[in-house]
């Protein structure tokens, strides 16, 4: 048992590790940090509904999530291909590709929920 919870808490300590290096390291990644943390205050101010507020976590955990694979993907293409290749490009314009859907979701979950009550 002690075991588990020591392996538990390295592999905690690993992915805070990971988490703290994209925050530091992608400017995006504080924009969105900083973004979610503005919008669930908004959300708590305008006293949004309870599945209304669940949505705008789901979105914003999405576009962080999408952000740490981005930061992970272009570390591996960075470390496999530091010179031009036309399959790193791929590869991170894809994983670019996935940050820019889950923000567009957000932004959309966003105006759909606040527009109305700002307006
Ligand atoms: N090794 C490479 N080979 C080919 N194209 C590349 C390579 N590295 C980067 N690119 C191109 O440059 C773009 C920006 O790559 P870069 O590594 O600078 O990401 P970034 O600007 O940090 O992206 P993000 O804003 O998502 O963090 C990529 O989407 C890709 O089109």
């Amino acid at each position: 048992m002690t075991m588990l919870l020591l392996r538990f808490g390295k592999a905690f300590q690993h992915a805070a590790a990971g988490i703290i290096y994209a925050l530091r390291s992608q400017r995006n990644m504080t924009v969105h940090v900083t973004a979610a943390g503005i919008v669930l205050i908004m959300a708590w101010r305008l006293h949004l509904a309870r599945s209304e507020v669940l949505m705008l976590v789901v979105a914003v955990t999405l576009v962080i999530m999408a952000e740490l694979f981005n930061t992970a993907i272009e570390s591996v293409v960075d470390l496999i291909s530091p010179g031009y290749h036309p399959q790193a490009k791929i590869a991170k314009d894809v994983a670019a590709g996935a940050v820019l859907i889950a923000a567009i979701m957000a932004v959309i979950i966003g105006i759909i929920l606040f527009v109305p009550r700002l307006c």
